[in-house]
Parts: structure tokens; sequence; C-alpha cells
């Protein structure tokens, strides 16, 4: 799957500017940004749902836009939004979207079982869907974007409303449907998410501004990495944004993250001079980045970079 040169605007606002991504088959791509940096934009761009400002898509075999309308034969989609009917039961929607999808009566119901199975809901297969948990209600949601077999799965902030455990089992799932040959797009926000992706796109403000697969994009940081551990977190903040060779300081639970320019040698050795200098006690280390890391180191370079273009 291949994009180039993907942009859409709506108005002045340019969502996704220039987008070029390769993506592998039968594997996990995941869309990682903050709130409108583009992810939902160009996951749909990708699979034919909304039409490209300019720029081609080949999607598995197809070419988008020309010919979206045969990609969504292929597609399932599933956003954090329960967009399942409440007051019908859980095979009673199942139903329901076969006939939408207008699958063969013949094999009905032992796709539904094996729905059921798959994603471990035979028991509530006579249950309200509005009265079932969050986890439950989202597997359902997951079991009807699968019902047709599509060979694109396209998730949306799929686990945002559900607990660190139900998200545990959604990706067994995922994994699942990965061994089985399907290619799964999935924005999100939670870096244990993003962590989990076989390869990842960073986007920011419509730009695509990392890539790649979470261990090499953590290992090839353009950044040093210090860790910083203080009784006094907000002096040793302020200070440090004024240090020069730190370009972000990031509050990770009880302890401080500072991303240093690339060129500094020891950047821990920079950063406990600093606070020295300060009177703030410190105990400071060179860490290896996490993906955190790597999106603010990718994001801020994205910054400098957009500030030297307007000044120019
Ligand atoms: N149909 C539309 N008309 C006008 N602007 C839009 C439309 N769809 C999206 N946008 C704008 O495009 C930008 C990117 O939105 P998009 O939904 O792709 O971001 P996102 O990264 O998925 O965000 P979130 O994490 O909040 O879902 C936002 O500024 C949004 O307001």
């Amino acid at each position: 799957m291949d994009a180039k040169g993907l942009t859409k605007r709506f108005g002045s606002l340019t969502a996704v500017d220039d987008v070029k991504l390769q993506i592998p088959e039968a594997a996990i791509y995941g869309f990682l940004g903050p709130n409108g940096s583009g992810k939902s934009t160009t996951i749909r761009m990708l699979c034919g749902l909304l039409t490209p400002s300019a720029g081609e898509v080949e999607v598995l075999g197809f070419r988008v836009p020309g010919q979206a309308e045969e990609v969504k034969l292929h597609i399932g989609y599933m956003t954090q939004k329960f967009s399942l009917y409440e007051d019908l039961t859980v095979e009673e929607n199942l139903r329901f979207l076969a006939a939408v999808y207008d699958l063969p009566r013949s094999d009905l119901k032992q796709r539904i079982d094996r729905a059921l199975e798959q994603y471990w809901l035979t028991e509530q297969r006579k249950q309200f869907a509005g009265t079932m948990s969050g986890g439950q209600k989202q597997r359902l949601a997951l079991a009807g974007a699968t019902l047709h077999r599509p060979r694109l799965l396209i998730l949306d902030e799929p686990t945002s409303a559900v607990d660190p455990q139900s998200r545990r089992d959604f990706w067994d799932i995922l994994f699942e449907l990965v061994e089985q040959g399907t290619t799964v797009l999935v924005s999100t926000h939670y870096m244990d998410e993003a962590e989990r992706c076989h390869n990842l796109a960073i986007l920011d403000r419509g730009r695509l501004v990392a890539e790649g697969r979470p261990r090499d994009l953590v290992r090839d940081i353009a950044a040093g990495v210090v860790e910083i551990e203080t009784d006094s977190p907000k002096q040793a903040r302020e200070r440090l944004e004024a240090t020069e060779g730190v370009h972000s300081v990031a509050q990770l639970g009880t302890r401080l993250h500072a991303l240093t320019d690339k060129t500094i040698a020891d950047p821990a050795e920079l950063i406990r001079q600093a606070l020295k200098d300060a009177d703030i006690d410190s105990e400071v280390e060179n860490v290896v980045a996490n993906l955190e890391d790597v999106f603010v180191a990718a994001t801020r370079l994205n910054d400098q970079e957009g500030s030297r273009a307007d000044a120019a």
C-alpha cells in the first residue's frame, strides 16, 4: 500500500500536507499524533472514504480516488464511537450488519457463531448491546467491522473508551487478524498502543514528521535523552528550559525527561551542571529514549524547521 503527495485541504486549512507512505500488508500500521494532526483524515483518504485534494494512493491493488468504490468493499471501519444498535441483541446486531453487507445466507449461522467465538461474545449472544461493558461493546463493534472478512481494517482511536485490560485483549485479537492476512491501520494517542504497531507514522499539523518501526524510531532519535529525579521539578524545569542546548523538558510520572541537542556529547553532564549552578538537588542520567521522547523530538524539530521557513 503506497501513498504519494497525499494532501487534504478544507478551505484554507491544510489538514494533511504532502504525505508519502509505504504501508506493508498483513501488519499493523499506526498513526500517532495530537488532536487535529490529521490522523483520521489521512486514514480516510487511504481507504477511499475521503477524496484527496492532491496525491495518489495504491491500496489492495486499486487506485484511489479512481477506484475508491472497489476498495470500500474490502475494508472494515471502526471508530471510537459505538455505532451499533443498543436495543438489539449481540446476535441481532451481527445479523443486521450481514444484511447490510449482503452476505450469503447459506453460511450466515456459522459465520456469526465463529465471530462470537473469535471475539469472546458467545455468552452475550442474546444480551442487548446497550447493557454490555465498554470492552464487550468494543469487541462487538470489531466483530461487526470484520464480519465480511475485510482485507483492510481501519480503526480510528478504537480503545479510547476502555480500560487497560480490555485494550490488551483487543490487541490480542488484532494480532490474530494480522496472522490471517489482514492489514490494520490504527490511529491512537496512546504510547503503549503505538509501541505495539509494526510500523508507525507520527503526524504533526498534517505533516509526516517521523516514520518507521517503533524500536528503530527510539534508537534513531535525533536528540539526547536525560532523566532527572528531583524534589523541585518546577524549578528544575524552569532552569532547564532556559539552558542552551536543552530543547524541551517534559514531566513523565515523577521524573523529568529533557531532550538535548544531538551535538551535545554528554547530555547528563550538561543538565547536572545547570541544576548544580541553580542549587537544585537532583539525580541525573542519560537514558534510552521512549516513544514519547521520539514524539516530542519529532514535533519539536518540525516547529524549528517551521519557524526557520517563516523567517526565510
Ligand atoms: N470535514 C471537515 N471539514 C473541515 N475541517 C475538517 C474536516 N475534517 C477534519 N477537519 C480538520 O482537519 C484537521 C485534522 O483533523 P483530523 O480529524 O484528521 O485529526 P486527528 O489527528 O484525527 O484528530 P483527533 O485525534 O482529534 O481525531 C482538524 O483541524 C480538523 O478540524
